[in-house]
Formats: C-alpha cells, structure tokens, sequence
C-alpha cells in the first residue's frame, strides 16, 4: 500500500514523528529494552572534525556491493529520476522499526520497483529538535556512513537532507540486535561457536574502523544487527571519535604457537596454569591503528566503558578492545563483569584495581573456554599500554589462539551459527514480522496502529514536497 493511499487527507504538515523529545530531554536518557543506555556522562569533545590527512576527508564512494540488488535498486530509480538523484518520495515506507537517541527508524522499499528483497532502513532526524551536541552526533554519524565500504558495517545509500530533516538510507536488518538474540538462548549466552562466530565478525568490522582513524566508543550487543543473512551490521557512529591513522609495517619477534597432542598454548604465556612452550620468529606485519587517538569525552555505555574512560585522563583507540573483552565476556556469560546495582557501583568496579572474575558455570565444558577466557583476560587490561590490541590493533587480537580456526579471508562465506532465533528468522517471508528491535515493544497486532499514527508527518512530508 502506498503512504498516499493510506492517509489521503492530510493537508498540514505533522512532523511530530520524528521528534524524540520525551525520550531525550536529557542527554542518552531514554531507556532501551536491555535499560543499558549509551550516554554521554560530560562533554569535551574536541575531536569532532577530521584532520586533512585523514582518510574520512575522502568523499569517494566504492561500494563493495555495488553489484547487489539494492544499489541496481536504487540505480533504477535515479536513473529515472529528472535530477538523477533519489528523493523521499521514491520511498515507500512499510513500517517503524524503532526509536533512537537521534530519531526515528522506518523500514520501507522504493516505491514502483517491486523486487520485495531490496527493503532498506530509513533513519529520520529531525535537526530542529536536537541540541548542538546531538547534531555533532548526527554529523558524526553521517559522516562515517558515508565513508565505510564493508559487509559488517551499514552501507549508505542516500543522504537525503530535506528542509530541517537529515534522512539515512541503509541497510535493513531484518533479525533485530544482537542483545535480543542472545535473551533467547538458554542461560542468556551463546555457545562458544557463536561466540566465535560473532567476535570475529565485529572484530574485522572495529578492525576496519580503526585503519580508518575511527574509534566506535559504544560496543555493545544492542549495536550489532543481525542481516537477513544472520551475519552482523554494526550499527550506531555517534558516539565514535576520529584520528589520523598512519599505516606502518612493522618488524617484531613473535612467539611461534606450539601445539601438544592434548592442549592448545597460548603464544603470549600459560594459559590457566598450562605449560608454556614458545619459540620466537621475526615477521613483518601491517598495523593500521589509529594509536595516537585522543578524547577526553566519556561517552558509552556504562558497563561497556574502559577504566580510562571512567577516570576521565583522555583515551584513545583501547577503548574499543577494552569493549571487545566485555563483549565475549557478556556473549559467552550473559551479563558484563563489572556489573554493580547502581550505575554508580558499576563504574566503580571498572576503575578499581580488584580484578574481575570468570563465573563458574556449564561454559567450563566447551571447548575452547581456556582459550576465550584468556583472550577476554588479556583485552580486560586496565591499563591500556599492556592491553592486547592497542599497540598493534586487531592483528594481534585476531592471532590469539581462541580464533585459530578461522580463516580471515574466508569470514564472509562463514555460515552463522545454528542459534535459537537467527536461522528461523532467515525462514520467514514477511521481515516486518520477524522484525523484534532492541525496544522489542512491536507486538504485530499493536503495530498498524502506533506506526500509522507515527508515520503520518513522514507521508505528508513525503506527499507534499518533492525536493
Ligand atoms: N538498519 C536497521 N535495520 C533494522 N532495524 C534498525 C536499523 N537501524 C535501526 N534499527 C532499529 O531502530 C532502533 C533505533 O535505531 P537508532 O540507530 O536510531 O537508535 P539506537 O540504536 O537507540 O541508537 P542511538 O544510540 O543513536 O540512539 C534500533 O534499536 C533498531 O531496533
């Protein structure tokens, strides 16, 4: 159905839908399904801008997919379009898929072009009712979008910029975030092949970020969205933070793994109280990390956030490995290590030198718990000069024993996990159905009603002006 045909009599603008004001009257107040909001505790940031070295100073555009149904999609409509680009109203919007610190999400497809696959997320911001701090959000946002070129970050599509409202065409996900499906499983963690399966999705995704000079700053499960695919979309660049990144090759002595008939080693020490046998070869290797990152602005999410972070000293790129450690360790437990009552509490077991501790539980079974527990050890360094990743980026992460069975180059052909809630959702036809976003408030039976009252701005605004 068309949005014209579903609200004909609209004269006056009603723009209320994308407003988020009740949601936002204080900054990253608004609460998610999982109550784990990102926020922005003070402000200082002074690295919003890019640096003309930077490779975000690129307006190219190459998109790895350009040969997928979306962009001939998109290409179709342009191509027929009396400017050659694409406007809202070649959009139809099919339903709302929620609702974030910035704006509103739609899910809708291009309107006269009946290839039901080449759905797309619409992100509608509206400038006028943000504060100054949220349009360097949103500007930050943007701008990352219209840079990333890769299978597990979102591709833009348009950037269509209309009177007072900023609107992103991306990617669809269709299988919610990664927080809702990990509240399905049993005991609320994954088996330690999904676990795998997951980390190193996102661990090429932050690897690619960072060779970009972009540091996320907001890792979290409810960040990753789950593609028709089942493999991930991180999602979410406000909060990220950019740097000249310069990429070297570097020499170093690495230890050689040795492997025994019964156990894996691991190549920075003993694992767990194993024997240690190592043997030390020079290599050369590519490190593009962005090391001399600097913020002094603490944004996250609280359980998420570094120790360096929490004392306010500035941070850079560690925050993010620091991230990674806490996000194997709530993917493979089902919460976070420094979890406290309050917030407060939390935060204060992050910047305390007590050390965390792994739960006793069924995981000790699997195969491969040393190895992940010494990988989430090795990341949960509180002080980021010791910490595995900040020194030499993701090759070092990506070296560790736990991901010895993956094959980098391969990632993409990996299939997912067989995971309550991933591999039933690739079944179903309708994706407005199977859609469960981190809100999880859209039952089906309630949802015409909220999201026809929600949508009526966005289609007389579509109706009536054509850019
Ligand atoms: N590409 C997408 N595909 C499917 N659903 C999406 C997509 N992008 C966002 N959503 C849904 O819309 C909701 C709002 O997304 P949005 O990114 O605006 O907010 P958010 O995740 O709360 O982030 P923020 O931290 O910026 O407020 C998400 O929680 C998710 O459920």
């Amino acid at each position: 159905m068309d949005v014209e045909s579903i609200f004909p009599s609209e004269s006056d603008l009603d723009l209320s839908f994308t407003s988020c004001a009740s949601s936002t009257t204080t900054d990253r107040t608004f609460t998610c399904s999982s109550g784990r909001s990102s926020s922005t505790l003070s402000f200082n940031e002074s690295r919003l801008g890019t640096s003309s070295s930077s490779p975000l100073s690129s307006n190219t555009h190459r998109p790895h997919r350009k040969n997928d149904p979306h962009w001939a999609a998109i290409q179709t409509v342009t191509n027929l379009s009396p400017d050659g680009t694409l406007h809202l109203n070649h959009l139809k919007l099919l339903s709302h898929l929620g609702s974030g610190n910035l704006g509103r999400v739609f899910l809708c497809r291009l309107k006269d072009y009946d290839n039901t696959d080449a759905t797309f997320a619409l992100k509608v911001i509206d400038r006028e009712s943000l504060t100054n701090k949220k349009l360097s959000h949103v500007m930050m946002e943007s701008q990352i979008l219209s840079i990333v070129d890769h299978p597990f970050l979102p591709t833009l599509y348009a950037h269509i910029d209309v009177s007072h409202y900023t609107c992103l065409l991306i990617d669809y996900c269709p299988g919610g975030d990664l927080h809702s499906l990990l509240r399905k499983q049993s005991g609320n963690r994954f088996r330690i092949d999904a676990v795998r399966f997951f980390a190193s999705e996102i661990l090429v995704g932050l690897e690619y970020l960072h060779a970009l000079g972009v540091v996320y700053r907001d890792l979290k499960p409810e960040n990753i969205l789950i593609r028709e695919d089942g493999h991930v979309m991180l999602s979410d660049f406000d909060l990220c933070f950019t740097a000249d990144v310069v990429p070297t090759l570097q020499k170093r002595f690495s230890s050689k793994k040795v492997r025994s008939s019964k156990n894996r080693f691991s190549c920075f020490g003993e694992v767990f109280g194993r024997r240690r046998e190592i043997s030390d070869e020079e290599m050369t290797e590519f490190v593009a990390e962005p090391t001399g990152a600097y913020s002094r602005s603490c944004v996250g999410t609280h359980e998420y956030l570094a120790p360096e972070l929490v004392n306010g000293n500035g941070h850079g790129n560690g925050v993010d490995w620091w991230a990674f450690g806490i996000f194997l360790y709530e993917l493979l437990y089902g919460r976070t290590p420094f979890k406290g009552h309050t917030k407060e509490q939390t935060l204060r077991n992050i910047a305390s030198s007590r050390p965390f501790d792994f739960p006793e539980c069924d995981v000790e079974e699997e195969d491969g718990v040393a190895e992940v527990k010494d990988l989430i050890a090795r990341l949960l360094v509180k002080d980021p000069r010791r910490r595995l990743g900040c020194a030499w980026g993701a090759s070092d992460v990506k070296r560790h024993p736990f991901f010895d069975k993956i094959k980098w180059a391969l990632i993409r052909t990996y299939s997912p996990p067989d995971v309550p809630g991933l591999l039933k959702m690739k079944k179903k036809k309708n994706h407005v159905m199977s859609h469960v976003g981190s809100s999880g408030k859209f039952s089906t039976s309630s949802f015409k009603k909220i999201s026809r009252w929600s949508w009526r701005g966005l289609s007389n605004f579509i109706k009536g002006k054509r850019v």
